[in-house]
């Protein structure tokens, strides 16, 4: 058996506004992950791109973790874990790095040790180490995904858009861990805000079935998370203001942020040039990238 396997893993956007811990896009922006098991111990790490100098290389690596994690399940021996990433996905910025770097080492892990996981068994035990599934679902499988939690299992549905659209997403020049994102959420929201979350969320998953792309200049709204997050992200009301005005179909928060994405018909450099100079106005550096769904999720490559 090879004892060297390389992992393709998109990074994903996760809430895309009112649909909180449940909905996320795999997007065509790449993590490689290059895993070599041997039975001669110790961890080892070489990172390309993002994260280089910053990931660390023990068992607080969410990737070695998650290779521990399928190595002790499938009763594997070999204890020597080296990795080899070149990593596109800008960390803690709300584009999934971590997602990735989960469903990079679960995925490439079972390769190694036999293919005995399904990709449900993957969500599983990648919602365990993630904490929610809203990344790693589309991570794994591509596409549009909603995922739910029923007593600690994660399930999920793969929607096929009826229409294209883009994503420009605007990546601010600072990080914002989602451990710190979620930390300033109330426990307990208004009735009100709970109902106006449903009617979006419904009208989300709609609008994008039925291709009424129109539909997501209210489909994005949220009063769940973003109205809470703000005072993290400088400017975030008026970058999102600028993706609208400019002519998005809809902006929102990525993920836990800091990044913020439009979804666009047309024009989608007209509206991440507008978003960067509105995040530029309150002095934040920023850049943007055009952004498709990847269909594929995680692959062997
Ligand atoms: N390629 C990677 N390998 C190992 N750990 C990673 C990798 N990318 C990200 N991480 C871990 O995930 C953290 C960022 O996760 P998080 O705060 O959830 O933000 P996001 O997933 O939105 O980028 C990083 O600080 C790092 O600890
Ligand atoms: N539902 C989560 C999504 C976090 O996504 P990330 O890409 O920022 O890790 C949340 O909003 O906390």
């Amino acid at each position: 058996m090879a004892n060297t396997v390389k992992v393709r893993v998109p990074g994903t956007t996760a809430n895309c506004g009112p649909g909180f811990d449940a909905v996320g896009i795999a997007c065509t922006i790449y993590n490689d992950l290059e895993l070599t098991l041997n039975d001669q111990g110790g961890i080892s790490l070489a990172v390309m791109g993002e994260g280089a100098g910053a990931i660390p290389a023990d068992g607080s690596n969410v990737a070695v973790k998650a290779i521990q994690m399928v190595l002790a399940k499938t009763g594997c021996k070999l204890n020597g874990i080296h990795l080899k990433m070149v990593n596109n996905i800008p960390l803690a910025r709300g584009l999934g790095s971590s997602a990735a770097a989960i469903v990079g080492g679960l995925v490439a892990a079972n390769e190694l040790t036999g293919n005995t996981l399904t990709k449900e068994d993957i969500l599983g035990m990648a919602t365990a180490i993630e904490g929610h599934p809203d990344n790693v679902a589309p991570a794994i499988f591509g596409g549009i995904t909603v995922s739910i939690m029923d007593s600690g299992n994660a399930k999920y549905l793969r929607l096929q858009p009826a229409k294209a659209f883009s994503m420009v997403a605007v990546i601010p020049e600072f990080n914002l861990s989602t451990k710190a994102a979620r930390k300033v959420l109330p426990d307990s929201v208004p009735f009100a805000d709970a109902v106006f979350n449903v009617s979006r969320t419904a009208l989300l998953i709609g609008a994008l079935c039925t291709g009424e792309l129109k539909l997501l200049s209210h489909a994005l709204e949220d009063r769940l998370h973003q109205p809470y997050r703000e005072q993290l992200i400088p400017g975030m009301a008026q970058v999102l203001a600028a993706a609208r005005q400019t002519g998005a179909l809809g902006a929102a928060l990525s993920g836990a942020g800091p990044c913020l994405l439009a979804f666009t018909a047309d024009d989608s450099d007209e509206v991440g040039k507008a978003m960067v100079k509105a995040f530029n106005i309150h002095k934040v550096p920023a850049r943007y990238q055009v952004l498709a769904i990847d269909e594929q999720g995680a692959v062997i490559i």
